[in-house]
């Protein structure tokens, strides 16, 4: 069996009253695709949160690349080679993209790899032309692009999208997924992918978990998820409607 780089058991994050997450269980294993989806709310992003330690869960454990990930500080997480992108892009506006990535660069790459690695990964998303832009002047899908470059330049094994093509239309969000598999491809990559764009997502990805509630309620192929009538009662029946 091939190792397995995150594992989640008996998940909880509790915020006040809330439920957030419940019980979730669930293994990735090292260059998987895998698809996150479910409603607004469903717990998407706190998952996200609870497996990169941007908000630990309140119960059940974290595990990356087989080690407990409790207590640990968020450094922790990128020197075992998690990195994320965040539903609203985390740059520095008034900094250059070139500086943007180069600051990951500097923080985040636990494996010391050379500055080539800078240029490399602009390149690699389509933004070498843009690298002396102001980060901030930039449209959001461009520095949804900036995050994932500079998410790259940290070295990681385990990459976590969320919602990096919201606000794309249809044939933008078919270039994203084509990006995101040539990227996985050309830098070894395990990815998990949080998006709306079920269409796309459910053609790009080879497994797909769905949250509802905070309830993971399936967890297969996608040909299994978009026939789970649990899934479409919760889910896709809305979404086609949409
Ligand atoms: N830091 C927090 N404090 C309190 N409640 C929170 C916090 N973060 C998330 N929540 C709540 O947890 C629930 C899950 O939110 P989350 O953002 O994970 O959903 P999501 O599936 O990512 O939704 P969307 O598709 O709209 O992005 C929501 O009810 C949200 O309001």
């Amino acid at each position: 069996m091939s190792e397995l780089i995150l594992e989640l058991k008996g998940v909880d994050m509790q915020f006040g009253g809330l439920k957030a997450l419940s019980n979730i269980s669930m293994s990735v294993r090292r260059g998987e695709f895998i698809g996150i989806i479910g409603p607004n709310g469903a717990g998407k992003t706190t998952l996200f949160n609870a497996i990169s330690g941007v908000i630990p869960p309140t119960a059940g454990e974290v595990r990356v690349a087989g080690r407990p990930m409790q207590g640990r500080a968020p450094n922790d997480y990128c020197k075992l080679g998690v990195a994320r992108t965040f539903q609203t892009p985390r740059i520095f506006p008034d900094m250059t993209v070139r500086d943007n990535v180069r600051f990951a660069h500097t923080f985040g790459n636990a494996s010391g790899q050379g500055i080539e690695l800078i240029e490399q990964v602009m390149h690699a998303v389509g933004m070498a032309g843009a690298s002396n832009e102001t980060a901030g002047a930039m449209p959001p899908a461009r520095q949804r692009q900036l995050e994932i470059a500079m998410a790259l330049a940290t070295s990681p094994r385990l990459l976590l999208l969320d919602e990096v093509a919201a606000g794309l239309t249809e044939g933008e969000v078919e270039e994203v997924a084509r990006l995101i598999q040539q990227l996985r491809g050309d830098y070894d990559l395990t990815v998990v992918w949080i998006e709306h764009a079920v269409k796309t997502l459910m053609k790009t990805v080879e497994r797909v978990a769905v949250l509802n509630f905070g309830e993971l309620i399936a967890d297969g192929t996608p040909e299994q998820v978009a026939a789970d009538q649990k899934v479409i009662d919760a889910y896709l029946g809305e979404e086609e409607a949409a």
